[in-house]
Parts: C-alpha cells; structure tokens; sequence
C-alpha cells in the first residue's frame, strides 16, 4: 500500500470504454498522531511532566484489523523495549515522558502483495498557539490524516 502523496499520476489519452474494469482502487482514510496531559508538576522519581498516547485510527467507523496484520510504533531508544508491536486494535501506545521527539509508525497488511507504510510523527506535549486542547484545555491533541491506498486486483 502506499499513502496518497505518493501516487504517481499516470496521464493516459482515456481509457478504453470497451475494456474491462481490472484494478480498483481502495482509499482508506486514517488519523494518526498522539494526544497528551501535564502532570501538574515533575514527577520526582524520574523528571516525567507528561503522559501521553500515540495512535492510529480509522477516519469513519470500521475495524482496521480486516486489512491490517500489525502495528509498530519506535518511540525514542531511551525508552525501555523502544519498538512496541501491537497484532490487533486499538492501535495504541501509552507512555510517559519529558520531551518531544520523532516517532515511527510502520503499518503491516495481510495482504503479502501490499507494501508496508511508514509514517513519522513528531510527539507534541507542550502546548503553542495553534495547539488543539479539549474543553477544560487540559488534554493536548496533535492528529494528522492520511488516506492509505491498496489496489484491488478485480
Ligand atoms: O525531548 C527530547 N527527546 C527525548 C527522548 C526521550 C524522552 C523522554 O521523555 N523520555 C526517555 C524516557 C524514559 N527513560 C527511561 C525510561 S522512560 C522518558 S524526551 C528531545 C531533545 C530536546 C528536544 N526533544
């Protein structure tokens, strides 16, 4: 599979009327990013000020598992077993920390013909001005869509 950016498109003079449809073409939107709390103050035991949750989800209502085989999140190599695999929804990782840094989400398929997808995500904490925060401006979110493509042979 691969994300919609990275379609090339093919300029063709129209197709054919007569020729048969062969290859469909299944967008399946998603969101991913992390939401995240203030501890109120740092925690003595290790300097920790944030909880936080990194996720992917589906855009509408559907069970990612029919199309996806597994999950893996790289957090930061300070983390302590830093590559965490999730086989089955929710597709979620809840951790605690100081900082921000980048993370990797890769996506697995059942299908063996559709190829992984690789998205990085920048964990948010703090917030800045165009930080989206819930009612009571206490839980940071940070979600980016994405539309993954598979082709569909008929
Ligand atoms: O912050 C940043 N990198 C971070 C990497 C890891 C962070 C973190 O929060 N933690 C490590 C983790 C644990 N250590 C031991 C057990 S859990 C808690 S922060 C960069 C550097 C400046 C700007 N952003």
């Amino acid at each position: 599979a691969t994300i919609a950016a990275q379609i090339p498109q093919q300029i063709s003079p129209g197709d054919d009327p007569n020729k048969r449809l062969k290859d469909v073409t299944i967008v399946k939107p998603i969101i991913y990013g992390n939401v995240a709390k203030y501890f109120g103050k740092k925690r003595e035991s290790d300097g920790h000020t944030h909880e936080w949750k990194v996720y992917i989800k589906p855009y509408y209502k559907e069970d990612l598992a029919k199309y996806i085989k597994k999950v893996s999140f790289k957090l930061h190599e300070s983390y302590p077993v830093n590559v965490r695999i999730l086989t089955k929804p929710p597709f979620e990782i809840s951790e605690t920390g100081w900082g921000e840094f980048e993370l990797v989400i890769k996506i697995y398929f059942h299908d063996p013909n559709e190829r992984p997808v690789t998205l990085y995500h920048m964990l948010k904490l703090f917030k800045t001005k165009d930080a989206a925060c819930d009612a009571t401006n206490s839980l940071l979110y940070n979600e980016f869509y994405e539309e993954i493509i598979f082709n569909e042979p008929t």
